[in-house]
């Protein structure tokens, strides 16, 4: 049986909890929020909707068989205040939570949508005390996804031809790996057709491709459950699929966002893709720039 746990059942949470059912991903949903009437509610709206949906919900001895838990908790107007502004209110829920996560033996693999991703996904492998393979954030995956489209759009090439990575740090220091990208199969230094591509101008559309979701939606959740949904798809399935996820990646000493495969497991091989020199050291800044929010959340639990 697939059991898949949801805590946060904002708009990014219930919308996702609604997509998994609609794609019959999931026999058994866990739902949990802090607030009951809001899982209450979540509750009989999907049941309208999905009569014979198997629904758990705020039972916290539920989480213990879960193959996947997905934490999607947050205040989404502090996000619209500014970037980060999450920080302090996900860094204190989430140090609250360990108590509840403690009191089961979860053996499952926690995908953290909540921002800022990678430092608040090492926060959680930190307090509740679990493995790093067992612990990703949805990190760059959709920057990866939004570079990919611009790519096509420039190219006219499909999209499934196109390969290559976004490292880093979400909504924070991105690191386009121009070294990883292909056209169907060929780098983007040498014309595609005819045609050269400028990189400068796809980073540009890359980033204005949230932009605009982000202008005119205030949040990217409809991306945002499309990729969570394909990422634990990779993991119910064990089928090693590579996404470029927050994950712990020893090389830089913590959590940053880096291509691995996904299985049941969690984390699989990483994808250890030859980088140029500046690119290495971009991670490094972004790895830096995590490690610092990460000290910062360290210091507000004190
Ligand atoms: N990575 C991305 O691309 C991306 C995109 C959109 C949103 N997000 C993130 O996803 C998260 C959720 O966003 P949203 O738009 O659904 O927010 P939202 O404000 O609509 O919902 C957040 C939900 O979390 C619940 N919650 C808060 N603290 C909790 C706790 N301690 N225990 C249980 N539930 C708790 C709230 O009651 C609320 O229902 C945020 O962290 C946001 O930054 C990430």
């Amino acid at each position: 049986m697939r059991q898949i746990g949801i805590i946060g059942l904002g708009q990014v949470g219930s919308a996702l909890a609604a997509q998994l059912l609609a794609t019959r991903q999931a026999d058994r949903l866990v739902l949990i929020d802090q607030n009951d009437d809001r899982a209450v509610g979540l509750q009989h709206d999907l049941l309208a909707g999905f009569p014979t949906a198997n629904l758990v919900v705020q039972d916290w001895s539920a989480i213990g068989n879960l193959d996947v838990l997905v934490v999607a908790l947050g205040d989404q107007e502090l996000l619209r205040e500014s970037r980060f502004g999450e920080l302090t209110t996900t860094t204190k829920a989430i140090h609250d939570l360990a108590k509840q996560v403690k009191l089961v033996d979860f053996k499952g693999v926690v995908v953290n949508l909540a921002n800022p991703n990678e430092a608040i996904t090492a926060l959680i492998q930190r307090e509740w005390l679990l493995q790093p393979q067992q612990v990703i954030g949805l990190g760059t995956v959709l920057d990866t996804a939004r570079l990919r489209l611009a790519i096509q759009s420039a190219s006219k090439q499909n999209i499934n031809s196109i390969t290559g990575y976004v490292y880093g740090q979400h909504d924070g220091d991105l690191v386009t790996a121009w070294s990883t990208v292909r056209v169907n199969g060929q780098t983007i230094d040498q014309p595609i057709y005819g045609k050269k591509l400028d990189d400068h101008n796809l980073t540009v559309q890359a980033k204005m491709n949230g932009f605009y979701a982000l202008k005119g939606l205030g949040s990217d959740w409809n991306g945002m459950v499309a990729w969570t949904c394909r990422v634990i798809d990779a993991i119910l399935t064990d089928s090693n699929e590579v996404f470029s996820v927050a994950v712990n990646q020893p090389q830089f000493n913590g959590y940053i966002s880096y291509p691995v495969q996904l299985n049941h497991r969690g984390v699989g091989n990483y994808v250890l893709l030859p980088l140029y020199p500046l690119e290495e050291e971009q991670i490094e800044v972004a790895a830096n720039a995590i490690q610092e929010q990460l000290a910062t959340m360290s210091d507000l639990l004190k």
